[in-house]
């Protein structure tokens, strides 16, 4: 069994992205990330801290938007049109989950799909869909990294993805496919998961259920990819249980250092993507 090591990983991508940076500058190019967050979930700020820490890192200059949690929609759509507008910035991200009464769809829209730095938008969904994409979200974006960085072939290989979510599921999905892998994509109303799971020479897992993948449900020999992220008593646990799947697997994400460093710094990559296309340099 070997680990996929995301954080070690990532920290090579940011290095990289830093480099990148550093040559924007000496051409008078500065990289700007927007960062928008709404009410007070701890997790969320957890992520956003982390963000702008990593931006910090690398010499991106990011703007942190908060916004209280009563906030209305209409005031929301009115920074997303002053970012949009606004030439430092290049990316932009509003931090998800929403609270409820505000229409996340709406918001997902109204960012300008060139600095859409997650790839959420509905034309870079669409763009992503049909093979063509023009932006990759940051969290399959990292896994297929992790993937090329090992080696792993994914062309003719029976994946499994658990959790149909718009964050990872459905993107890490297409993602695939234009990799000419087969890809089933589960979810809560899927009949004997274990029978899926046990037939795919790759489980990608994004439920946020806390070891809902067990030993006898994984091939021997499979990869085990694990984007779950469910607290449970203080302590973040992954939706595979590590200890035994680790077993069984050949290669397997650890959570925490695995795919969670790899979003961010495929958050950073992409802001780096941006600038660049938005600066006519590719
Ligand atoms: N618009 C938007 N874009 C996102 O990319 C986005 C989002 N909303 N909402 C929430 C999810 C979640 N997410 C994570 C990023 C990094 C870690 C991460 O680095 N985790 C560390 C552990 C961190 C800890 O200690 O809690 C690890 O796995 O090693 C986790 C989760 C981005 N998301």
């Amino acid at each position: 069994m070997e680990i996929l090591d995301g954080k070690t990983l990532a920290n090579k991508i940011k290095a990289q992205a830093k480099i990148e940076i550093e040559q924007l500058k000496s051409k008078g190019i500065i990289s700007g990330l927007a960062v928008i967050l709404v009410g007070n979930n701890p997790a969320s700020q957890v992520y956003v801290n982390m963000k702008t820490k990593a931006c910090e890192e690398v010499g991106i200059y990011s703007i942190n938007h908060r916004m209280p949690e009563e906030v209305n929609e209409k005031d929301l759509l009115y920074v997303i049109d002053m970012l949009n507008k606004n030439p430092l910035v290049n990316a932009i991200l509003v931090q998800l989950p929403l609270p409820k009464k505000i229409d996340e769809e709406k918001v997902i829209e109204a960012i300008d799909p060139r600095k859409d730095v997650d790839g959420f938008h509905p034309y870079n969904m669409g763009k992503l869909s049909r093979g063509q994409p023009f932006i990759f979200p940051c969290t399959p974006y990292g896994i297929i990294k992790l993937f090329k960085e090992y080696k792993i072939e994914l062309k003719g290989k029976d994946v499994c993805v658990v959790g149909a979510g718009n964050i990872t599921g459905k993107p890490m999905s297409y993602m695939l496919l234009n990799e000419n892998a087969t890809v089933q994509i589960c979810h809560i109303y899927t009949k004997n998961l274990k029978e899926k799971t046990k037939a795919a020479d790759i489980i990608i897992s994004a439920t946020g259920k806390a070891h809902l993948i067990k030993e006898d449900m994984v091939k021997e020999g499979a990869i085990v990819v694990d984007v779950g992220i469910a607290k449970v008593n203080d302590k973040i646990i992954g939706d595979v249980d590590f200890e035994n799947v680790s077993k069984i697997a050949s290669f397997i994400t650890p959570v925490p250092g695995g795919v969670g460093p790899m979003t961010i710094a495929m958050l950073i990559s992409n802001t780096v993507f941006l600038s660049k296309q938005q600066n006519n340099i590719i």
